[in-house]
């Protein structure tokens, strides 16, 4: 796709010329998205609409010579054979065509394949920081949309111009032959056609560019309005008149902008049709004023006048192929943007698992947030503890654990295993040998087995190694009660689908946490929504379970806590104290504090120490 600049807001109001640079630069990496994406299907496509832009004008051609052998007195036989090759020419032009648009489905939808596949590559290998900024979100928007019809755009624009400058090429020949002077006139009467078209393709692009935050903003709408997961609060609570009436506000909006923008172009288009028309007028006027004047003989001029007029008509078929190019351009500009690779410092290979994580002075703030989520924040974690992580909602324990699960870079500050800084290490490597269970865990619409086996993918074949962490998670005997055992699908959207309860969810995320098999285990409230047996079976087990690899533990049941080789507390994106829970409590701080809060919900105060 070229390497263009990325796309700023101002892309929309660029001035024309710069389109017009730009063009073959975008043209090209269009045509190379084709050849890459189908070449077979491209060469076929883009020869048969050229022969069929070609083949429209040899039929007329061929009908001229037929009419003058008729009118000639040509014997009949020279007359049927001339007519004979004017209908095989035909039937041959609709074949082409025929095949052409044909083929041109199959064209399109591998287009689409690879460039949203590119798409999806991009999306999945961005930073997860991205995923914080609108910005990011937006441009994700426009580049899915592209992908999906603008690079086939632009190869049907280049096709049916190529026939449609062949079929000019012809007629401005014959036009040649005639009035030479003609042919420069005419083409430059059609240019402001070309000219409407590239300044009507950056109309659009620039109403769809200001409309794409409030299209997702509709997008979204659309998907709690239809969504299952918010099916039941929608009707709980009786949404569904106010959702639907932001929804209405969004597509008024679009409509209104849509509106504005037809009016636009429409104004352009016939600006430039009447401008053309008049300097066609001026073309022609002449010709016929010489042939009223007997200067230039009725027949010359006739003939002149109609092989301008076909010329117009084919420079029209011609405009018509570069509207299409001019309107994908900018488009495909802002997907070329989206594709291309963010300039990344080349990755050190991971270190090994560490003996020692050390934590020093760690800072972290969202791309949204006026203030930071994490601030010189340190902390050390040998291999082999349970190290918890404990503090009030917004404290940062869930970006702590992000942090040292190397989804997130640090703002400031280091991470270092065993004194070595791993700043410069490839994320995906360190990540290879973290097993995180998520606070807010993704329920996979897939087989029992495969919400599983995704903890490692490329163990996904290892049946046995799938029901032992499902033992070890609680999981395996609901699973084995499912219709289809393992193999059942969850997700009762699709047939044969099921669905869990909330508890089970976690305990088939928590599986996967363990198939994958790593030695570094976080896992973000992995008990939330147990019972109260299953999570006191867990935490019994936790450290056999686990044995032999580190664990850090984030948790509001301090009675699950206080099992930890080490507790630190955060407060406000800072660690306000740490220790081992008998530590704590002796320090009477905000540990000791939290805790007796706790347990004053459960015992009689007067049980608590320090009550
Ligand atoms: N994506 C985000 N964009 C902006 N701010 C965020 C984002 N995620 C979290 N925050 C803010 O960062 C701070 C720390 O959030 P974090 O999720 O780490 O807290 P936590 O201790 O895990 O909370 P909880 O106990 O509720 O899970 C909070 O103030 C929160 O509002």
């Amino acid at each position: 796709m070229g390497d263009p600049p990325p796309v700023t807001a101002a892309e929309w109001s660029e001035p024309p010329q710069a389109g017009l640079r730009r063009l073959p630069g975008l043209v090209l990496g269009a045509v190379r998205l084709a050849v890459s994406a189908a070449p077979r299907e491209f060469a076929l496509v883009t020869a048969l609409q050229a022969a069929g832009g070609l083949g429209l004008v040899l039929p007329v051609l061929g009908g001229r010579r037929l009419l003058d052998r008729a009118l000639g007195g040509a014997g009949l036989t020279a007359v049927l054979a001339q007519g004979a090759v004017v209908l095989a020419l035909t039937a041959l032009v609709a074949v082409a065509v025929a095949v052409a648009s044909s083929r041109d489905e199959v064209l399109s939808e591998r287009l689409n394949r690879y460039a949203m596949g590119r798409v999806l590559d991009v999306a999945c290998a961005v930073d997860l920081e991205e995923f914080e900024r609108p910005a990011f979100h937006n441009r994700l928007e426009r580049a899915s949309m592209s992908a999906r019809i603008r690079p086939h755009q632009v190869v049907q624009g280049l096709g049916s111009l190529t026939g449609a400058l062949m079929a000019t090429a012809g007629v401005a020949l014959a036009l040649a032959a005639i009035e030479p002077l003609l042919v420069p006139a005419t083409v430059a009467a059609g240019a402001p056609l070309w000219l409407a078209g590239l300044k009507s393709g950056q109309v659009l692009y620039g109403a769809l560019f200001r409309l794409t935050p409030a299209e997702r903003e509709r997008s979204y709408l659309q998907d709690v309005l239809t969504s299952r997961r918010a099916a039941a609060e929608v009707r709980a609570f009786g949404l569904a008149p106010h959702l639907r009436s932001r929804w209405e506000a969004r597509t008024r909006e679009r409509l209104g902008e849509i509106r504005r923008t037809v009016r636009r172009r429409l104004r352009i288009t016939l600006l430039a049709r009447a401008v053309s028309g008049v300097a066609l007028a001026a073309v022609l006027g002449p010709l016929l004023a010489r042939a009223a004047t007997g200067a230039m003989p009725a027949a010359d001029a006739g003939a002149a006048a109609t092989a301008v007029l076909l010329l117009a008509s084919r420079l029209r078929a011609a405009a018509a192929g570069t509207d299409q190019l001019f309107e994908a351009a900018p488009f495909v500009r802002d997907l070329g943007s989206f594709l291309r690779p963010p300039e990344r410092a080349p990755a050190e290979p991971a270190p090994p698992p560490f003996q020692v994580l050390t934590v020093e002075n760690l800072g972290f703030r969202y791309p949204a947030a006026s203030r930071p989520a994490l601030d010189g924040v340190d902390l050390t974690v040998k291999a082999g503890q349970v190290v918890a992580l404990v503090g009030e909602n917004g404290s940062g324990k869930t970006t702590l654990a992000k942090l040292l699960s190397h989804l997130y870079r640090p703002g400031s500050g280091r991470i270092l295993y065993d004194g070595a800084d791993v700043a410069s290490a490839a994320p995906e490597e360190l990540r290879a040998s973290v097993a995180v269970l998520f606070q807010d865990f993704e329920r996979y619409l897939l087989p029992a087995s495969d919400n599983i086996a995704l903890g490692r993918p490329e163990r996904a074949g290892d049946r046995g190694a799938v029901e032992r962490a499902a033992r070890a998670a609680g999981a395996d005997p609901f699973l084995r009660g499912l219709p289809d055992g393992y193999e059942t699908l969850l997700g009762p959207e699709f047939a044969g689908g099921t669905d869990l309860s909330g508890g089970q969810w976690q305990r088939v995320a928590l599986a996967r946490a363990f198939f994958r098999d790593a030695p570094f285990v976080i896992l973000d409230e992995p008990t939330a929504t147990l019972d109260a047996r299953a999570e006191h079976d867990l935490f019994e087990r936790l450290r056999d379970l686990l044995a032999g690899r580190t664990v850090l533990l984030i948790s509001h049941r301090f009675s699950t806590v206080r099992t930890a080789d080490h507790i630190y507390v955060l407060a406000g994106g800072r660690i306000a104290e740490h220790g081992t829970h008998a530590s704590l409590m002796a320090a009477g701080g905000r540990y000791a504090e939290l805790f007796a809060l706790q347990a004053e919900g459960y015992l009689d105060p007067a049980a608590i120490p320090g009550r």
